[in-house]
Parts: structure tokens; sequence; C-alpha cells
């Protein structure tokens, strides 16, 4: 069985030495220049007024480490097979044969270990006990990739993956619609009745508020689902339940009181597939592009920014906005009487980085935005869930 990362136990990979200026890591990004605009950028002298919106007297540096930074490191690899390349976005872990290492957070029995499953079929799936770590698994080359929750249609967005995607240097390379169906787990013999308290995760919790309320259940959050049914049978708790998978029921023997718990029928978890190499977005079919970028305080601002999208007829699918960490409190006239906070926007938009209308726009926006940054341009997940 697979080891649990902790994040103490991401340790750096001793195969992987990280040098100075490299030749070779930049020919990998100019063989992505031919197919997508955005890695262009940055790979060019622009990059960093891209990355870090503008050498302007009212430009804002947001982040430390960029990809201009990246380009400067050669990985010296021992094993050239496993030399970093641009991902395919049509060669997939079994048309290659071989068995991706997947970080997922929560313990087995977790629905994200069911979505790395989903995403990447025979997959060896990594449980990790925060996200944290599941990140720093896939940039320390301890596991291919990650796949993580970003948001759920009951309890909507996972915000802490928002500012890790922002915070880490991953690349988004594909999403997966997961149905996340809850049941109420207890030890045998344990009756719906003499319950007083119900462990989950808080988005679970919060996914099963009407059924929780009517049962008048006090909850108590943990890491993940799984994890909650797995103290609940280890220590054969007869006050508390567990809200979580059949499957985790069946992995710690708990039995199952009531299934389809959550509040809507329809409850879909959608998560992202993190991978260290950026995927060549083509146009063969529908994709997604999720930026982050952040703008001037001024009137219509926002309203200017989300018109370089319907301009060009690009649909929107996703809009989240996040306080901008490191920025303190700011106020907008001399004598400080009226404050604001400044915010990072996360856009979803069904557009490939391979489609000119789509590079138009991210131009256009560039031009009054303070920080852009491209998370990935990946295939949209069309399926059912
Ligand atoms: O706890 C789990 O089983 C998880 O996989 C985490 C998680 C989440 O973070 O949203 C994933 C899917 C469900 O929406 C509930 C919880």
């Amino acid at each position: 069985m697979a080891t649990s990362i902790s994040r103490s136990s991401v340790a750096p990979s001793p195969q992987y030495i990280f040098r100075r200026s490299s030749p070779c890591y930049r020919r990998a990004y100019l063989i992505l220049d031919s197919h997508c605009y955005w890695k262009r950028l940055c790979c060019s002298s622009r990059c960093l007024s891209v990355l870090h919106g503008g050498s302007g007297k009212n430009s804002r540096f947001v982040e430390t480490q960029s990809a201009m930074e990246d380009s400067h490191f050669e990985v010296v690899i021992k094993d050239p097979s496993t030399l970093p390349r641009p991902l395919s976005s049509t060669k997939s872990s079994v048309s290659t044969g071989s068995r991706l290492r997947v970080a997922y957070q929560g313990v087995p029995g977790a629905y994200s270990e069911a979505a790395a499953g989903k995403a990447y079929p025979n997959c060896e799936a990594v449980p990790c006990e925060q996200f944290d770590a599941a990140f720093e698994a896939v940039e320390r080359w301890i596991v291919d990739r990650a796949v993580l929750p970003i948001e759920n249609s009951l309890g909507g967005s996972i915000h802490r993956n928002y500012d890790l995607l922002l915070r880490h240097r991953l690349h988004i390379v594909g999403e997966v619609k997961f149905a996340v169906r809850h049941c109420l787990l207890a030890n045998h013999g344990v009756k719906i009745e003499e319950l007083i308290r119900v462990l989950s995760h808080p988005q679970a919790l919060a996914q099963c508020e009407n059924t929780l309320t009517g049962l008048g259940l006090v909850r108590e959050a943990v890491d993940d689902t799984a994890g909650a049914a797995k103290h609940v049978a280890f220590h054969k708790l007869k006050d508390a339940g567990a809200v979580a998978s059949s499957v985790a029921a069946s992995i710690y023997g708990l039995n199952i009181l009531a299934e389809d718990i959550q509040d809507d029928s329809d409850n879909v978890t959608r998560f992202l597939m993190l991978a260290r190499e950026p995927i060549i977005p083509g146009i063969d079919r529908p994709f997604k592009t999720s930026i982050v970028f952040s703008l001037e305080e001024g009137p219509g601002i926002l309203f200017k920014a989300l018109a370089v999208f319907a301009l060009r007829q690009i649909n929107l699918t996703k809009i989240e906005s996040r306080p901008l960490r490191n920025q303190p409190l700011r106020s907008s006239d001399d004598n400080g009487s009226s404050k604001y906070f400044d915010y990072l926007f996360y856009v979803d938009f069904e557009a490939s980085m391979a489609d000119q209308n789509a590079q138009n726009a991210l131009r256009h926006l560039k031009e009054f935005a303070t920080f852009l940054r491209v998370l990935g341009s990946y295939p949209t997940d069309t399926s059912m869930a």
C-alpha cells in the first residue's frame, strides 16, 4: 500500500539537481512557442511584465517565483527519459502504458482518491495529509500529478486550493467532475437515534446540511470524509457517526445507516489535475482556460476586464475573487478615511490558448491588468460526472 505524504515527509528527490542557466529547459519552452502564445510570453523578455503586471509606476509585484525564473534553472537528470517535456493533451497514462503516481488529499476511501482514479485510470493514488503536501509532492518529483477539489455544486469553492494554485507553480492539465454521494456511517450495532455528533470534511458537512439539521447532530470538522470514517471505526465510537462514501464504509468496516444524504441528488465536485509541465493546448475538442489576474482600483474596471471576453463571444464558466495577500489594507485617499481591499480574480473561460481569439482577449486584458497568469489550458470534462 502507498505511504501517506505529510508536509514534513516531502523531501527533495535526490535524482534531480537544479542549476542556473538551462538551455535545455529553455528549449522545452521554445517547443511550446510554436503552439501557444502564453508560453512564448513566459520565455520572452516581456515575461516579468506579464507575470508581474507591467513596469509602470502602478504595477504591483505579486510573485517572486515565476516561469521566467524557472527557465534559468537546469534540471540535471540521471535518466534522460525523464526529462521534463510538455505533456500531450491526447496521450493519457493508459495509452502510454505507464503507471502514474497521483497525489490526493485524504486517506483511502476519500472522494479525492476516486476522482484521481477517474482522472488517471490505473494510477497509483498517493494519499497526502493536506493540500499543500500534494502540491509539494508534485513539485519535488515524488509523484507525477495531483488531483485536488476546486469547487462543489452545493458547497461552492474550495478557497484553499485557489490560494495554493497561486503560491505554487504547477499547471492545470485537466479537470474531472465527480458525483459525490454521501452516506451516514456508524459502527455496527449503533442506531441512528443513538448518534449525538457526526464527523466529516467541512464541505461534506455543508453538502448534507438539511439532513444533519433534521437529525439534530452536532457537526465536527476533520480533514477528509474517509478520515472521519477511520476515526469513528478506530475509536469504536458509539455516539458519533461519519459522513463519507460507501467505499469508506467497506474499507473501515462501518455500517451504512443512510444513503444519499446530500441536500441535492445532483452533488458534483470538480477536481483539477495538476502537473509540473503544461499540456500543449489543442483546438480538436472543447478546451477551458484558467487564469488569475489583479486590477487597479477604479469604477467599472472589473466590467472592463470581463468585457475582453464578452467582446469576443468567449463564455466564462467561473469567476472567483480572493483577497490579495501581503497587500496591506490601503487607504484610497490621503486622509485614510475610506479603506479598501485588493483582490485577485480567478476566471475560467471556454476557449483554448491555441485559439487566436483567446490570445487576443488575454493581450487585451494585459493592457490594464496589474498581474496576469495563465494557470492552465486543458480539455473540458464533458462527462455527466
Ligand atoms: O474528504 C474527502 O473525501 C475529499 O475528497 C474532500 C472533498 C472536498 O474537499 O470537497 C471532496 C469532495 C467532496 O466534495 C467532499 C470533500
